[in-house]
């Protein structure tokens, strides 16, 4: 009989992931493993994977170990590694919840963009699923500054640069439809703005501190869903209007629609961003060991 490996799948906003538990971190996830998993048709389809590991055991984790027992090793949908996922953290959390790891209530759980706080507000159960909110503790968002256009067929637009541990350019446009079908990525001008790439957000007003978006991330395509890039359109959407917590001393809230729901971020005096929204695990099982390692062969 061969090896078989836990999988778990699980979205936050229809940002979705497949959930390898490791917590040896003893499953090879070569980039091509993870691109295997994240294939809609040949594998078991997601966005990105989070490989849930115990900080002790990951050498890019063990120095938060004291501080957060898990780490979330995220992996893009090609195989592609980034710096924060926000939607993640708060799946990532689910499942520890699901998995009896931790309870209702504040959670640390160490990232590549550090340490991140996670409070599980009492849910509603559904079976062995539960439902309710999950506010992460994004940290703070940089602003560096240059100038860059977003282009989309014959469209462009002037982007705004966030850095929420990893890199959005926030475009604001008339409709989202013109953002077209994103089934490649937009371009930049200057092309070289982005060396190592970027999640792109093209954003449209809805009412006042509420706003949509679409969005083109790097390493997984258009998704339904992103939460550094909601938290990313807040602050851009905030600083255009005018609204600074820095300044007035008052926390700002907005509300970001993305294709698969609603994230509320707000953006606090000292800089510190809150994303709540909801987060579900929708299925489990098990995957062989051999398939995984033949479908990663094959790419
Ligand atoms: N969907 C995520 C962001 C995942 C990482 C991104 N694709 C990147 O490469 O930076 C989120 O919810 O934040």
């Amino acid at each position: 009989m061969s090896t078989r490996i836990a999988f778990l799948k699980g979205h936050g906003t229809e940002n979705d992931f497949v959930i390898i538990p490791d917590p040896e971190n003893a499953v090879d996830l070569s980039p091509a493993a993870v691109a295997a998993l994240c294939d809609r048709r040949a594998g078991i389809g997601g966005d990105g994977v989070l490989h849930v590991v115990r900080s002790a055991a990951h050498p890019e984790a063990r120095e938060m170990a004291a501080e957060a027992e898990w780490f979330m090793d995220y992996r893009n949908a090609d195989g592609s590694i980034a710096e924060m996922c926000g939607n993640g953290s708060r799946v990532f959390a689910r499942y520890l919840q699901h998995a009896g790891h931790v309870a209702e209530g504040d959670v640390a759980i160490a990232t590549r963009g550090g340490v991140k706080s996670v409070h599980i507000a009492k849910a509603v159960s559904h079976g062995d699923s539960a439902e309710g909110d999950i506010t992460v503790g994004m940290g703070r968002a940089l602003l560096p500054a240059g100038h860059v256009t977003v282009s989309v067929g014959e469209r462009s637009w002037p982007a705004r640069n966030v850095n929420m541990g990893n890199p959005h350019a926030v475009a604001f446009v008339d409709d989202l439809a013109h953002a077209g079908n994103l089934y490649t990525p937009p371009s930049f001008s200057p092309a070289s703005a982005y060396p190592d790439g970027v999640n792109v957000e093209f954003v449209v007003d809805r009412a006042p501190r509420h706003v949509a978006m679409r969005v083109h991330e790097r390493g997984s395509g258009e998704t339904r869903s992103c939460g550094t890039g909601a938290c990313a359109v807040a602050v851009a959407t905030a600083r255009r209007d005018g609204a600074d917590p820095a300044v007035t001393g008052t926390p700002v809230t907005y509300t970001v629609d993305v294709p698969g729901g609603t994230l509320v971020i707000t953006e606090h005096p000292d800089g510190e961003i809150e994303m709540a929204g909801p987060a579900v695990i929708v299925a489990e099982g098990e995957i062989d060991a051999g398939w995984l390692e033949s479908a990663a062969r094959r790419r």
